[in-house]
């Protein structure tokens, strides 16, 4: 048996589509595009590229881009005044902080400053309650596209045991919590856990989320698991850099069922999800009813 590959980037891509008709419905009803603003401080070189890809994505869905760049010194109050001023801006209907911020600087107050309504990565505390809660909220775009992608893996997801390595606030926890909410009967392991390798091998959805290159071995997946990586690690071989998942990939294929592939699986689905969170969140804002997203066969 050989996995079958879920390909992010096809994914991603009808996802967007998806976006782009809705901004279409938007506009037709005589609502503006969706604004999004990006903050990118300093000059992190993979910060660079994520942020000129989600300017792209976001102009290539026909919403409009708000880009600040400020340098490596901002300060922490200029950074929250900024946040101040798109809060009120009501053109800016998302506004993203990438991440990670320079050293100097302070995230959690930054996450607590933008107005949980255009909090398009779901990381104020807000929509982590609304998460918890069950409650409508906007959630953490990896998150949201690893369940955009198992829901077109496998449909209904009641009743499967999932494991979720790793409990991150930007992902395994958000993850778990939403597997929850699908009814899915979901453990998380994480450094502690005993016999993660037994725990693994239960498993019919596997998440790895622990930012350890190769991490989960074959032998540790069921046959037939559905496996979600969404591990980007850069590994240098031979004087070469790739990128690699927290999952042995080449051992996992014989065995599971289906399996994202790094890169071209979750991180792709990230920020197509970016775009359906802005304009979830424009509906929101004119009180309309927001879309709901699937990337099942039609
Ligand atoms: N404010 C945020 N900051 C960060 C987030 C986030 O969701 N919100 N996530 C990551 C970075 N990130 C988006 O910001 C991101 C990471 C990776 C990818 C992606 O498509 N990866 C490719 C490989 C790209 C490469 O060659 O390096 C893949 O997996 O195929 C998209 C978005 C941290 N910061």
């Amino acid at each position: 048996m050989t996995a079958r590959i879920l390909d992010g980037k096809a994914f991603a891509a009808k996802l967007r589509a998806q976006v782009a008709d809705a901004v279409v419905g938007l506009t037709k009803r005589g609502r503006p595009a969706p604004g999004l603003a990006v903050v990118l401080v300093g000059d992190d070189a993979a910060s660079q590229v994520y942020v000129r890809n989600k300017v792209k994505a976001t102009e290539g869905a026909g919403m409009r881009s708000i880009e600040h760049r400020l340098p490596a010194d901002t300060t922490q109050d200029a950074l929250l005044q900024l946040v101040a001023s798109l809060n009120d801006d009501p053109t800016v209907d998302g506004i993203l902080v990438q991440l990670p911020l320079p050293r100097h600087l302070d995230s959690a107050p930054v996450i607590a400053a933008i107005s949980p309504a255009k909090d398009v990565d779901g990381l104020t505390i807000e929509n982590v309650g609304r998460l918890a809660a069950g409650l409508p909220g906007l959630v953490p775009c990896t998150p949201l596209g690893c369940m955009l992608l198992l829901d077109a893996a496998l449909g209904d997801l009641a009743g499967k045991r999932a494991l979720v390595i790793g409990r991150s606030a930007l992902v395994g926890r958000p993850i778990a919590q939403l597997l929850t909410q699908a009814n899915a009967t979901v453990t998380v392991a994480h450094s502690k856990t005993r016999d993660l390798a037994g725990e693994a091998r239960r498993a019919e959805i596997l998440v790895a989320a622990i930012g350890q290159a190769d991490f989960v071995r074959g032998d540790w997946i069921a046959p037939g698991a559905t496996v979600i990586d969404v591990g980007i690690n850069r590994i240098v071989e031979n004087g070469t850099a790739r990128l690699v998942g927290d999952v042995a990939y080449d051992e996992a294929l014989p065995v599971a069922g289906a399996i994202t592939p790094v890169p071209g699986g979750v991180g792709p689905m990230t920020i197509a999800c970016l775009l359906a969170n802005t304009v979830v969140a424009a509906h929101r804002r004119h009180g309309d009813v927001a879309p709901r997203w699937s990337l099942k066969e039609d």
